[in-house]
Formats: structure tokens, C-alpha cells, sequence
């Protein structure tokens, strides 16, 4: 019977999960669950040689698509190879520093950071819940987006703000996606062929969330993302860095609430809000094209902060070994590559334009002219690790 561990990503309005088997990394089963708590909610399950089944679960919640998934799996005679679950957690604080079997303690202990990670810790917690009920049968693992950024130091970490703040609040920057920036650096160092304790790597994940990490001899240093997954880059709908000093202005000026405020930079802002748009890179770069002008500057203001993040983040490395471009804009858009990298000449990048048109999907690919500051497109697999933590965790 094969090793296999089921993967769960649980998002607010979203779930995606994925059967992997821990020993080959093959993933037989993945799939998506989205528009939950909406009547057009459906669960869509792609297994290896299948065309995608869709499935309806109008107004469906969490609950209802993972008994869907199950069900789904017990057809296909996969339900009883699962050895455990393991759980995408976002925020563990400053507790967690690697990822961990669940019990009442730890998910106590994750419930305790639902305030730092509102988007994403409770509808984590809706998922391990609802699948330790659904599987009690096998051991559940918390993998955590803050562990792989708990070796960042302390001028890194904290906020220069009194200090008590951090010592009885615990308010200091914790960073996020941890999984991907701690995959993508071993999955480089192991096509290069050299020890990721030899390299000097800064690696960006651009997906609807953002964030980029210094990442020295395999451990993170430091991270745009802080306090909470809203700090740092422009993101779909995120809003990334503003000045602190906005929130006093929106409410006293505007007459806005604070909650109204944190609605605004979390999910009314970023590419979306710049655009009026979209939150979509894809969109965005299809209306640029077509000429509008608001999602250009959208893109431009995208790519420009970025690449002042991905300088200053070249600070505490000293020297730069790789720049990682991942997340399904780092793997899939050409352009934005393409604007980063001349954004980033300063750095010594130079980009190698066929190489970069080339590189995309199942391909670890280096984009830049040789004498460049070398980059690369990883593909990302937070499954897969999450998969191989989940396995270390149980044994
Ligand atoms: N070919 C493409 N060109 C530009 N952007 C793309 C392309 N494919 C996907 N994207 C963008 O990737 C983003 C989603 O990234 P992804 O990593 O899948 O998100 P998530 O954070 O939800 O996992 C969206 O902005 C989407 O438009
Ligand atoms: C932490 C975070 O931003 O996650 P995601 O990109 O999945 O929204
Ligand atoms: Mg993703």
C-alpha cells in the first residue's frame, strides 16, 4: 500500500487539496473546492489520466466539500491509503517553529494567532477541524507559513516601536509562505547541484498573496510580509506597504471604522483597487494590452515596488547566488519577469529574453544572460512539502 498523505490548503472562500504520495511525490489526485458559502460553490477533482470532474454543492461550505472530496476518494479506493493529513496553517506565531502533529494544545495555539492572520487562521481551523471529524482515524499536521521565517534575526524582526510591544503582545514580523520560499530554494540548490548551505538566494512568490525572502545557507534572514500577510508587495487584493499613518486619516477624514479600514487595504486594494479592475495578473496584462491604462499602471506600480523590495532585500545577503521568480505570477507571466529584472540592472541582472519566454511550467529555468546575476523560474510545490513535513512529523 502506497504512502500517501491528503493536503489541505483551506482558504476563506476557497480549498484547494491533493493527494500526494510522500515516497515518489506523484500527487494521483488534486482539486479545488471554490465560491464556497455561494450557490455557484462547486469542488472541481482532477486525477492523473481523467479529464476534471465538476461537482455542484450549491451554498456548500467547507464541511460540505471535504465529505465531497472524501467521498470522492473512497470511490477511487484512495481513502484508505491516506496515513495523515497535513494542514496549510498560516499563522503560528512565534510558537511554532516547525511543523506539528495537532492536538487540543495545538490547535488552542493556532486559534491564539486567529487575530494576526484574520483571512486566513480561522477557515485553517474550519479545516482541520472538519477533516479530524471526517478522518479520526489518522494523525493530522499543522504546517505552518510562519515556521520557515522564525531564523529571521532580531533587527529584521522587530518594528521600532516600544519594545514592550513585542516582549507582552508579541508584535513583531513573523512573514508568510514560508513552504514555498523554503521549497523553491531546495528544489534550485538541487538543480544546480550545490549545497543550499553555499547559497545566497532571494526568492519571490507572486501569487494573489506576495512576498519575497533573503534566504542564506537555506534559512530565511528576512521577508517583506510582517506582522500579518498584508505588509510588504502589491498583491491581488492586498495593498501592501502604506504609510501607517493612513488609517488615522481614513477614519478621522473619511469617517471610515477601523474595520473598514482593514476591509480596504485586505481586500478592496492592491492590483484590484489600482486597476478597478481586476485582481487578476492575467486580466490585467490582457486590458493593458488592449490599452487601458489603469491596469498598466497597476502593473507598473506592481513590478516597481517589487523590485525595491527585491533590493533592499539583497542588503543583509551581501551578494546574490539566485533570484527566484515562483507563484503562479512568477511562473507564468513573461512581461512581469521581463519588467522586474530591467527594473533591477542596478543588481547586475540581465535578462536573456529567449530563456525567458521559454522558461514556465515543469521547468526549473534560468532566465538571464551569463555574465548576469543569475535568475530563475522554480515551480513551486507547497504540497510536496507539505507532504514530506507531514511524514517527518508522524514518524
Ligand atoms: N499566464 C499567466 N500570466 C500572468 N499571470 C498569471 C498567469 N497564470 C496565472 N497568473 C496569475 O497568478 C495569480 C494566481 O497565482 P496562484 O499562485 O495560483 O495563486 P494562489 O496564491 O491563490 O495560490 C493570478 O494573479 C493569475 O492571474
Ligand atoms: C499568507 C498568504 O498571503 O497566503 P495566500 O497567498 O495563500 O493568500
Ligand atoms: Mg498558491
Amino acid at each position: 500500500m502506497s504512502s500517501n498523505i491528503l493536503v489541505i490548503n483551506c482558504g476563506s472562500s476557497s480549498l484547494k487539496f491533493s493527494v500526494v504520495d510522500s515516497a515518489s511525490g506523484q500527487q494521483p489526485i488534486t482539486g479545488l473546492a471554490e465560491r464556497l458559502g455561494d450557490t455557484g460553490a462547486v469542488v472541481s477533482i482532477k486525477s492523473s489520466g481523467n479529464d476534471k470532474i465538476i461537482i455542484d454543492i450549491p451554498n456548500g461550505e467547507h464541511d460540505k466539500a471535504l465529505s465531497t472530496i472524501l467521498d470522492h476518494l473512497q470511490q477511487q479506493d484512495l481513502l484508505e491509503t491516506i496515513q495523515a493529513v497535513g494542514h496549510r496553517v498560516v499563522h503560528g506565531g512565534e510558537q511554532f517553529t516547525d511543523s506539528t502533529v495537532i492536538d487540543d494544545q495545538v490547535l488552542l495555539a493556532i486559534e491564539a494567532c486567529n487575530h494576526l492572520a484574520p483571512l486566513h487562521n480561522p477557515a485553517n481551523l474550519i479545516g482541520i477541524r472538519t477533516c479530524q471529524k471526517l478522518l479520526s482515524n489518522v494523525p493530522h499536521v499543522a504546517v505552518f507559513d510562519t515556521a520557515f521565517h522564525q531564523t529571521m534575526p532580531e533587527q529584521a524582526y522587530l518594528y521600532p516601536i516600544p519594545y514592550e510591544l513585542y516582549k507582552e503582545q508579541g508584535i513583531r514580523r513573523y512573514g508568510f509562505h514560508g513552504t514555498s520560499h523554503r521549497y523553491v530554494s531546495m528544489a534550485l540548490a538541487d538543480t544546480l547541484g550545490k549545497p543550499l548551505e553555499s547559497l545566497n538566494l532571494i526568492s519571490a512568490h507572486l501569487g494573489n498573496g506576495c512576498s519575497a525572502a533573503s534566504i542564506q545557507g537555506g534559512k530565511s534572514i528576512d521577508t517583506t510580509m510582517g506582522l500579518t500577510p498584508l505588509e510588504g508587495l502589491v498583491m491581488g487584493t492586498r495593498s501592501g506597504d502604506v504609510d501607517p499613518s493612513l488609517h488615522h486619516f481614513l477614519c478621522s477624514q473619511m469617517k471610515m471604522s477601523i474595520d473598514e479600514v482593514n476591509t480596504l487595504l485586505n481586500k478592496k486594494s492592491g492590483l484590484l483597487g489600482l486597476s478597478s479592475l481586476s485582481n487578476d495578473m492575467r486580466t490585467l496584462e490582457q486590458a493593458s494590452q488592449d490599452g487601458n491604462q489603469q491596469a498598466e499602471l497597476a502593473i507598473q506600480v506592481f513590478c516597481y515596488r517589487l523590485a525595491k523590495h527585491i533590493a533592499a532585500l539583497a542588503v543583509p545577503l551581501g551578494h546574490i547566488d539566485g533570484l527566484i521568480f515562483t507563484g503562479g505570477i512568477g511562473e507564468n507571466s513573461v512581461a512581469i519577469r521581463q519588467r522586474v529584472l530591467a527594473l533591477l540592472a542596478v543588481l547586475g541582472f540581465k535578462i536573456d529574453d529567449e530563456q525567458n519566454k521559454s522558461a514556465g511550467k515543469s521547468q526549473h529555468g534560468l532566465i538571464t544572460q551569463p555574465e548576469s546575476t543569475p535568475a530563475y523560474v522554480v515551480n513551486t510545490n507547497e504540497e510536496w512539502m507539505i507532504a514530506k513535513d507531514t511524514q517527518a512529523a508522524i514518524q
